[in-house]
């Protein structure tokens, strides 16, 4: 895709800075690099991540989820994600609500899982278009075997510093077992209403996401504050953040925060704007309750925490019924009133 000259991100809007994070230092085993890397993931649980190698399979990505929106919708409505609880595959603009009273979501996605990635040419999880299977092995594959890499590695030092046994957050993501990984690229139409947004508040329902904008329009509600703030795209830099699985796990050591996308601000709002993600989830069958037994650091965390906050970081279902539940009750099809949306909650705690 030719990159557009976009305009610069405006300089009169509250924006939040992320400490940013080295790959190649914390790939190398950089002690202060990886402390930076702790720090964020253990703050806000968001972080710039530079010198990650994927920008031209990202830059693919693009392309591909190009290609993809711009088959006929009925083509692509064959491959819809459906109201069941499933994540793979495409999702129309205004499937999902945006918040309790119902409001449509304007953005459209293209899914693909890992599994389906990693078994190809044999299909594992679901068909997807035209468009995603031309570009499996060229783009799709590529990308989603780096973000693997990239976030295994991150997840490798959480290990460590959590204190436990060596592997275990690694066995947790065995890439042996199905689970709701999956590459998702977004698209949102130009010159959207300012006011409005395009992606619900949420927390990411998973361990480990690695994104990539163009154009602002991502926001956090940081803890404590509470005025929504942008997230500044920086060219080269990935934006990566904890997800509500390892936020349960490491018994709410590291942080899933709010966030949620508005169209882009400024003379950016006259642009598509595109995003790239790589979730990383747990095997299906994980149980998300923090690792207590297995490590100090989290047994010492969980037993200064409320009765009530304890009861919130052990729901005791799977990974796969936790994700399922959370997408079901965002589908506007399933809505029966605000209740739907409390139900598709996870470790927001009631910011909103
Ligand atoms: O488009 C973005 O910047 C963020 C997307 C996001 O938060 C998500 O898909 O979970
Ligand atoms: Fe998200």
């Amino acid at each position: 895709m030719p990159v557009a000259a976009f305009p610069e991100f405006p300089t009169n809007v509250p924006t939040h800075p992320l400490l940013v994070v080295d790959y190649q230092l914390i790939k190398n085993g950089d002690e202060k690099e990886m402390n930076v890397l702790w720090k964020a993931a253990t703050s806000l649980g968001f972080w710039y991540l530079k010198n990650h190698g994927a920008e031209e399979d990202v830059e693919n990505m693009f392309d591909m989820g190009a290609e993809t929106m711009n088959l006929p919708m009925e083509e692509k409505m064959k491959y819809e994600q459906g109201d069941e609880g499933s994540s793979f595959g495409y999702k129309a603009a205004g499937a999902n609500a945006v918040d309790a009273s119902g409001e449509l979501d304007k953005i459209e996605f293209i899914n693909v899982a890992k599994d389906d990635a990693l078994a190809w040419p044999k299909q594992a999880r679901r068909a997807y278009p035209s468009t995603v299977n031309d570009r499996m092995e060229s783009t799709i594959i590529p990308f989603v075997k780096k973000s693997i890499e990239i976030n295994d590695t991150i997840m490798s030092i959480f290990n460590a510093k959590l204190g436990l046994p060596e592997g275990t957050l690694q066995k947790l993501h065995s890439l042996d077992e199905y689970s709701g990984s999956e590459a998702r690229t977004i698209k949102a139409p130009k010159n959207l209403p300012a006011e409005r947004q395009a992606l619900g508040a949420h927390t990411d329902f998973g361990s480990l996401s690695f994104l990539h904008n163009r154009l602002g329009g991502l926001q956090v509600l940081p803890p404590g504050i509470e005025e929504w703030q942008y997230v500044k795209p920086i060219p080269g830099h990935a934006i990566c953040n904890v997800g509500d699985a390892l936020a349960l796990l490491s018994g709410g050591i590291l942080h899933s925060n709010i966030h949620r996308v508005f169209p882009p601000p400024g003379a950016q709002a006259a642009f598509e704007r595109w995003s790239q993600v790589f979730f990383t989830r747990p095997g299906n069958s994980v149980v998300l309750r923090p690792l207590s037994e297995a490590s100090n650091m989290i047994s010492e965390a969980v037993g200064k925490l409320t009765d009530k906050q304890k009861e919130a970081l052990s729901p005791g279902v799977t990974s796969y019924d936790w994700f399922s539940r959370r997408i079901k009750n965002q589908r506007i099809k399933n809505r029966t009133g605000p209740e739907t949306w409390q139900a598709s909650r996870g470790t927001e705690q009631g910011r909103v």
